[in-house]
C-alpha cells in the first residue's frame, strides 16, 4: 500500500474497467465521425488522462487541443465561479468539436465551457465526459458520450484532484470524508 492508496476507502473502477469503457466509447466515436477530423478539446487539468487514453482509442484522424478552466480551486464543492486559464488554440469555426471532461457534478462547468465553444461557431458540438453525478447536477446540462454515472460522493485519481493530489493514481476511488470534512 503507498502513501496514497491509504486516503481511499473504496476503488470505484480498475484500469482494466476504465481501458474497457474507453475503447467503447473510442469506437462509438471514430463510427460517427467517419467523414469528418473532429477537433477533441481536453478540459485541463482533469480531463489529461481521460483525452490521452480516448483519443488512441480512436481509429479516425482527430485534431487535439486544451481548454484550461478551473472552478474547486482546494476545496470539494465548486465555486460556481468558473475561469479560463488557457484557451485553446485551434481555429474551430465550421469545425466538429468534441469535449472532453474528465467529470460532471454540479454541470456548472460543462454548461459553461459549452457556451464559450458555441460562441466560436463549431459547426457541430460533441460532449463526452468519462464520470456523472446525475445527483449532484444544479444546472440542467446535457452531454452526448458518458463513461460512467456515479453516487455523489467526491472522487479521485485517473486525473481527478483533491487539493491538486490524486491525478496520478491509475484508478478511480473514493477520498475518505476524514480528508477533507471538519
Ligand atoms: O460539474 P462541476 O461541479 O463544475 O465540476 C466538474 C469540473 O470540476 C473539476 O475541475 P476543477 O475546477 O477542479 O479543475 P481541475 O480540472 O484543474 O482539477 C473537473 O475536472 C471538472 O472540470
Ligand atoms: O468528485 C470529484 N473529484 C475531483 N474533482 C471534482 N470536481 C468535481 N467533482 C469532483
Ligand atoms: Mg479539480
Amino acid at each position: 500500500m503507498n502513501q496514497m492508496n491509504c486516503d481511499i476507502s473504496a476503488v470505484l473502477f480498475d484500469e482494466y474497467q476504465i481501458q474497457t469503457r474507453i475503447r467503447e466509447l473510442g469506437l462509438e466515436i471514430s463510427n460517427s465521425y467517419k467523414n469528418s477530423t473532429p477537433v477533441m478539446i481536453g478540459i485541463l487539468k482533469g480531463g489529461f488522462i481521460f483525452l490521452a487514453d480516448l483519443v488512441r482509442s480512436i481509429t479516425i484522424p482527430v485534431e487535439v487541443d486544451f481548454l484550461a478552466i478551473s472552478s474547486y480551486g482546494t476545496k470539494t464543492s465548486s465555486s460556481g465561479v468558473v475561469k479560463i486559464r488557457k484557451d485553446i488554440d485551434i481555429d474551430i469555426t465550421g469545425r466538429d468539436v468534441i469535449v472532453v471532461e474528465d467529470i460532471v457534478d454540479t454541470g456548472l462547468s460543462l454548461a459553461y465551457i459549452k457556451d464559450y465553444i458555441w460562441q466560436h461557431k463549431p459547426s457541430s458540438l460533441k460532449t463526452c465526459v468519462l464520470l456523472d453525478k446525475p445527483d449532484a447536477h444544479k444546472t440542467d446540462v446535457t452531454f452526448d458520450y458518458i463513461g460512467y454515472s456515479i453516487k455523489n460522493e467526491f472522487v479521485v485519481g485517473y486525473g481527478l484532484d483533491f487539493a491538486e493530489k490524486y491525478r496520478n493514481l491509475p484508478f478511480i476511488g473514493i477520498l475518505k470524508e476524514e480528508l477533507y470534512k471538519c
